[in-house]
């Protein structure tokens, strides 16, 4: 039996996070984003990181932030992985004194196994949806059969997940973790604590 871990990103609200540790959440990201419609501030996010019960991973997003900017911040709130979105290189995701993943926008021409080459000291590769000029949380899908087979690392899925597809998503991709933001949502930043249960308890079924 292979267990399909569930993070869900873009939480914005106490009651947000605790709904997604009811529903089975493994983990919860926060987008530092400033240009995210999901973007939390770091008064926010202490308050969450701070209501969470143990053994739940909490995740920071982050889009090209300069690195004195993302020290700052660690200083302050006690994230345990840093998901990096934008164009960082392998060297600007590392030195923070926390694992960390690297999102990777698939498109027909991705290479991922020389992307997995280049980020070979991520914990895990999130392969994302390619929209241009939007670096993520774009709602839609991609053509998961551009995933090869039995890549050296860690897959996390993301991009326009939903408890419909979400599945079929793991039948054909058998990621180690889907990752889901808009397709568990009502509004924008504001979590739907029944989608949310409806998406975890779909991909349970897969287990
Ligand atoms: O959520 C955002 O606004 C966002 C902004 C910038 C980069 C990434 C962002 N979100 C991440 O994108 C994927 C897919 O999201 P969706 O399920 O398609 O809405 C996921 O990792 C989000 O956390």
């Amino acid at each position: 039996m292979t267990i399909v871990r569930s993070k869900i990103c873009g939480i914005t609200r106490v009651e947000d996070a605790l709904a997604a540790v009811h529903a089975g959440a493994d983990a919860i990201g926060l987008v530092f984003y400033p240009k995210s419609p999901r973007a939390v501030s770091l008064v926010q996010a202490q308050a969450i990181v701070r209501a969470l019960p143990p053994f739940v991973t909490t995740v920071g997003l982050f889009v090209n932030k300069p690195r004195a900017e993302l020290n700052a911040l660690l200083a302050q709130i006690p994230l345990d992985v840093l998901q990096f979105h934008g164009d960082e290189t392998p060297e600007d995701c590392s030195g923070h004194g926390r694992p960390w993943f690297k999102a990777v926008r698939v498109q027909a021409e991705t290479d991922l196994l020389a992307q997995m080459q280049v980020y070979q000291e991520a914990q895990a590769i999130l392969l994302d949806t390619f929209v241009a000029g939007q670096p993520g949380g774009t709602g839609q899908i991609f053509d998961w059969s551009l995933i090869p087979k039995h890549l050296p690392k860690p897959i996390i899925l993301a991009g326009g997940l939903t408890a419909d597809n979400v599945r079929q998503a793991i039948a054909e991709v058998q990621p180690y973790a889907v990752d889901v933001s808009g397709g568990v949502e009502h509004s924008k930043g504001i979590k739907d604590p029944e989608k949310m249960r409806a998406f975890i308890a779909q991909v349970r079924q897969t287990m």
